[in-house]
């Protein structure tokens, strides 16, 4: 039996989306790391899975898995893209998605960007989680020329860098080394920042489990906090990644993350492979 998929991304960073609310999928790690690998598969930079939420005030529970088979705990760009598909099926203008790192609730605006509120910025060394407590807004870890970071717990780890151009580092080759890096008990996020104006970030990502990809929500949300706890701009910003913009603002009255960007579906295909399917009763 085949099992449909979508293919969506969000500014580039794009995703195979599979419905798992009728019938548990049960995913073996090689087959995920074979479709997320380009050369072997559809490829994605993150697998959903869509399943029924264990909360009732939910519309459903959004599952993340990294190509290299690791499970995340937070995808801003597929938050909006599932956000887009419960609306659409529903004909509602917001859902509530839970996540392994909590409820997000997601609303269309007039412009048909999405809007998901991705919750608190994670701001203690322990949350983060770091190897040591630490300072997060000067994390003592250094790797070539990055060094001095800032951590943020988005629902999933994440280091900034502040470097004067985010074009001229080499991230292929920095990124590896720092999401491994010892003070990272759970690796994290690399980002890049160059500040550009009060209102404006450059940014560039090295996703863990991922390598380098064309935009990430979670790490546009935690380089702007980034950005405003080091007092590099204002509280509503743009940030400009390789696929695009998402517009960002840190809620001063809850200390939530608010995250504004586009939906796209490329197509939709259907794996043959042959997958254990385990009914719900
Ligand atoms: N693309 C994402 C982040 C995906 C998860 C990340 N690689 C991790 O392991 O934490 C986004 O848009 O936020």
């Amino acid at each position: 039996m085949g099992l449909p998929f979508l293919k969506m991304h969000g500014l580039g960073n794009d995703f195979v989306v599979l419905e798992g609310r009728r019938a548990l999928l049960e995913l073996p790690g090689d087959w995920i790391r074979a479709v997320g690998d380009r050369r072997t598969g559809v490829g994605f930079d993150q697998l959903i899975v869509m399943e029924p939420p264990s909360d009732g005030r939910a519309d459903l529970f959004m599952r993340i898995f990294n190509p290299d088979g690791s499970e995340a705990g937070a995808c801003g760009n597929a938050t909006r893209c599932i956000a887009h598909l419960a609306m659409q099926a529903e004909g509602r203008g917001s859902v509530t998605i839970e996540t392994l790192a909590g409820l997000l609730e997601a609303v269309r605006g007039e412009t048909g960007l999405i809007t998901v509120d991705m919750g608190p910025a994670r701001l203690d060394w322990a949350q983060i989680p770091l190897a040591e407590a630490c300072d997060t807004l000067h994390v003592p870890m250094t790797v070539g020329p990055l060094s001095d970071g800032v951590a943020t717990n988005m629902g999933n780890p994440h280091i900034t860098f502040f470097v004067p151009d985010a074009e001229a580092v080499d991230l292929a080759a920095l990124g590896p080394i720092a999401e491994h890096h010892p003070m990272l008990p759970r690796r994290a996020n690399i980002g890049l920042v160059s500040v550009r104006a009060r209102d404006h970030i450059r940014f560039r990502v090295w996703e863990r489990g991922a390598g380098i990809t064309r935009a990430c929500g979670s790490g546009a949300c935690a380089a702007a906090v980034a950005s405003i706890r080091r007092g590099l701009t204002d509280r509503c910003l743009k940030v400009s990644m390789d696929g695009g913009d998402l517009t960002l603002d840190w809620r001063e009255s809850d200390g939530h993350v608010l995250m504004t960007g586009p939906v796209s579906t490329s197509f939709v295909g259907e794996f043959a492979g042959d997958l254990a399917l385990e009914r719900f009763s």
